[in-house]
């Protein structure tokens, strides 16, 4: 199979390359320049963004377990919509991605479903229960792509240390649910205004930062590389911010509604905007603006968490955290934060591809001669009104239902292969 992408923008954050160009595809790696011949597709790219294909580094497929919410299917063709050709799978499915049976099981799922890369994240303790370590070699060799108990926090720090001392050895990153359940004390929202004119539970921010702190003060003593996940607060910002400055292998991803929401929107007590961490308050959002501009924050993550309806058809104290991220994360990026001035379209792609591969390891991020064929192609311009019903995920609990968007992936190749195909864009490219 030979393709050429034709007068796209080419997005390269390896190389910093950022300029109209051809790109030139042969199987499933990007090649040089060759002649056009019969066999050729040819893509044509004008007034769009061509970019590596974006890697989340947080999702939830559900999948063993939780079939109801996700499986592994529904979810890979939710990332290719999205613009997404790999996720990295978080390990509170049932059971547990705590062994290497599992690990297989997902990879084989996902190899079935052929879509989506798909990159099992192992659970740090038996069952995430936080008591005995998990056999995280058996599952690095099974092909782990990192560690991670993400839905709970390691509470012990003796655990979370001797976790981090083990995964240096293997050359594993910690990916870590910053979490200090005794000051979450069954909160269920933000602690704030919100919280106390709704009569809600508050989490402060405190539950967070003391966690935090406590990953950063462990990475620096085991030299383990640590990962933030989901980070929500301006204190959490200027910690990682502080630990970066002092040479501390500290990583840290945002999400899309902790960029583009406050604890504002849970205001009718909708259950889509409750999601762990929660929304937080303006100052809050604003440092993680920050923290993205000036590279604080390396990764953009969905945290993608479908629930059913049912679940989360229920009071706002009884409806479990999580909202869906996978299809509107392109969307939420580039209206909030390329088009408004936050990041440059290549910083964007590069906490969106280059970031999490290179977190992760993963020989994914780059455009260059040799690499991977998985590519992402951007129509910068295009607008569209968030609809969950034309979701190819299996949930709808998403709070930006009728958000208006501008900027929006319209093509997803995989491995030299389309995966998706946005419906304008088929109608454009066959009037051509
Ligand atoms: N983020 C959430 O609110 N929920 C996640 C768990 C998690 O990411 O901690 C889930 O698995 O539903
Ligand atoms: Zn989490
Ligand atoms: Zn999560």
């Amino acid at each position: 199979m030979k393709m050429i992408i034709r007068g796209g923008r080419v997005l390269d954050p390896v190389s910093k390359r950022d300029e109209t160009a051809d790109l030139y595809i042969q199987n499933d790696i990007i090649t040089p320049p060759f002649e056009v011949d019969s066999g050729t597709r040819i893509i044509d790219a004008a007034g769009r963004l061509v970019a590596p294909g974006f890697i989340d580094m947080h999702v939830h497929l559900r999948e063993p377990g939780f079939e109801a919410k996700e499986t592994i299917a529904t979810g890979v063709a939710a990332a290719v919509r999205g613009g997404f050709t790999g996720v990295a799978c978080m390990p509170n499915t049932n059971p547990v991605t705590d062994n290497a049976t599992i690990i297989e099981y997902i990879k084989s799922k996902a190899l079935e479903a052929g879509l989506a890369g798909v990159y099992p994240v192992g659970a740090i303790t038996r069952g995430s229960r936080g008591g005995e370590m998990a056999e995280l070699a058996g599952m690095r060799e099974a092909g782990a792509a990192a560690f991670s108990d993400d839905g709970q926090p390691v509470k012990d720090a003796g655990m979370m240390r001797l976790a981090m001392q083990y995964c240096k050895m293997l050359g594993a990153v910690i990916i870590s649910h910053c979490e200090e359940k005794n000051l979450v004390a069954g909160g269920v929202m933000h602690e704030g205004y919100y919280s106390t004119i709704l009569g809600l539970k508050g989490i402060p921010a405190a539950a967070e930062e003391v966690m935090v702190s406590r990953d950063i003060i462990l990475a620096a003593e085991t030299g383990c590389p640590v990962h933030i996940a989901h980070i929500s607060t301006a204190g959490s910002v200027a910690l990682v911010r502080e630990a970066k400055k002092r040479g501390i292998s500290v990583t840290a991803e945002a999400t899309p509604h902790h960029f583009s929401l406050t604890d504002g929107a849970v205001v009718d007590y909708s259950t889509n905007a409750k999601v762990n961490p929660p929304l937080r308050g303006e100052a809050d959002l604003r440092a993680v603006l920050a923290g993205l501009a000036d590279g604080t924050i390396d990764v953009i993550a969905t945290d993608h968490a479908p629930h059913t309806h049912d679940e989360k058809n229920v009071e706002f104290d009884l409806a479990p955290f999580g909202l869906v991220g996978l299809e509107t994360a392109v969307g939420l990026v580039w209206s909030e934060l390329v088009h408004k001035g936050v990041l440059t379209p290549l910083q964007a792609v590069a906490k969106l591809s280059l970031n999490p591969a290179s977190i992760l390891g993963i020989n994914r991020g780059t455009l260059s001669e040799g690499a991977a064929a998985d590519i992402t192609i951007i129509d910068p311009n295009l607008e569209e009104t968030v609809d969950p019903g034309k979701f190819a995920g299996k949930g709808r609990n998403t709070p930006f239902t009728g958000r208006k968007l501008k900027g929006l992936p319209v093509m997803t190749i995989v491995s030299g292969e389309i995966k998706y195909v946005k419906e304008s864009e088929v109608r454009s490219q066959e009037s051509e």
